[in-house]
């Protein structure tokens, strides 16, 4: 099964949030930066990898959220979601439709891919 990280970077008590452009799968839905693990590395490299080309920014990753199976009608993931901090470089949205970064209290709104709703829920529980 396809493994995938994603990474909830915290920036003054927002966090970065990516919609996923129209030629993606899932088009237009958001979801948490990050990315297929490739089988050399670790996940934590991996996520550091994929934030750095999809947005250039530099992260430091912290604490561990529940993973998630999903199956969605074509394939499916395990997602593994790290809370992370955002260290330094400009922001630039280089695949996605856009990136913003929202306030927990407002996640809730946006039309999220299927596999992050459970971490959203917990992402609030947690901190919100
Ligand atoms: N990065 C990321 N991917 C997610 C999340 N939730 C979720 O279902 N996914 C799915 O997990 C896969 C992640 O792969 P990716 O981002 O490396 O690949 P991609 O879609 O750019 O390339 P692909 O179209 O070749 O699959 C995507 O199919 C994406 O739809 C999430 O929060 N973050």
């Amino acid at each position: 099964m396809l493994r995938v990280t994603c990474a909830i970077i915290f920036k003054d008590n927002k966090v970065l949030i990516a919609q996923r452009s129209k030629s993606m799968k899932l088009p237009l839905k958001w979801e948490f930066p990050g990315g297929k693990i490739e089988t050399d590395e670790t996940m934590e490299e991996g996520l550091k990898r994929e934030v750095m080309e999809e947005l250039n920014i530099n992260i430091s990753i912290g604490e561990a959220l529940s993973p998630v199976e999903h199956h969605y009608h074509d394939f499916s993931l395990n997602l593994y979601p790290f809370v992370c901090a955002y260290l330094d470089g400009n922001l630039e949205a280089k695949e996605h439709a856009q990136v913003k970064w929202e306030s927990l209290a407002n996640l809730e709104a946006y039309d999220w891919a299927e596999a992050d709703m459970p971490v959203v829920k917990e992402l609030i529980k947690m901190f919100g």
